[in-house]
C-alpha cells in the first residue's frame, strides 16, 4: 500500500501534467481563434458596398435613427467628418505613401475616420436612391473616355 506522502506525489504530478495539457490545448485553440479571425477578417476586407449599405440600414432601423438620416443631415455629417480626417493630417507636413513613420494607434484612428466618412457616404447615397456602386463604375467609364490613357 502506498504511504500518504507517495500519493501526495503522484496526484501533484498528475495535477501538473493535466495543467500542462491544458496549457497545450488552450494554446491550439487560441491558435484555431487567431486563424478563425483572421479569416473574418479577410473576409471582411472585401465585403461589398450593398453589404456596408444593408449593415447601415440595420444599425439605423435597431435604433430608430432613420428619422435622422435626411440627406441634408447626412451630408452635414459627413463633411463634420470630412474634417476629422483632415485633422490627422494637420501640420505634419508632405507624408510618404504607406505612411511608414506613423504609430499604429494614428494609423488606427485614420482609418476609423476614412470609415466614418465613407459609411456616410453610403447611406447619403441611399437615402437620396442613388446606387453608388453603379454610379461609381459608370463614372470610371466616363473618365476614362474624358482622359484618354497615352498608350491607347
Ligand atoms: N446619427 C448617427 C450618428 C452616428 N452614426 C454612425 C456613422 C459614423 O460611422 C459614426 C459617427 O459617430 P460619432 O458621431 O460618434 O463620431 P466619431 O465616431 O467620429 O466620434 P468622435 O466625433 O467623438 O471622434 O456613427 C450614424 O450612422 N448616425
Amino acid at each position: 500500500m502506498k504511504g500518504a506522502s507517495s500519493l501526495a506525489t503522484e496526484l501533484d504530478s498528475t495535477l501538473k501534467f493535466y495543467i500542462k495539457n491544458s496549457r497545450h490545448m488552450e494554446g491550439l485553440e487560441n491558435k484555431q481563434q487567431a486563424a478563425e479571425m483572421e479569416k473574418e477578417e479577410k473576409k471582411e476586407a472585401d465585403i461589398s458596398l450593398k453589404e456596408l449599405s444593408r449593415r447601415l440600414q440595420d444599425f439605423a432601423d435597431e435604433r430608430d435613427w432613420e428619422q435622422y438620416h435626411s440627406p441634408r443631415n447626412l451630408l452635414l455629417a459627413m463633411v463634420g467628418e470630412v474634417g476629422e480626417l483632415s485633422e490627422i493630417f494637420m501640420w505634419r507636413g508632405e507624408v510618404p505613401k504607406g505612411l511608414p513613420n506613423w504609430e499604429e494607434a494614428d494609423k488606427e484612428h485614420l482609418g476609423e475616420e476614412l470609415s466614418d466618412v465613407l459609411l456616410y457616404l453610403i447611406r447619403l447615397s441611399d437615402m437620396c436612391g442613388i446606387d453608388l456602386g453603379d454610379a461609381a463604375t459608370k463614372k470610371i467609364v466616363k473618365n476614362a473616355v474624358k482622359y484618354p490613357a497615352k498608350n491607347n
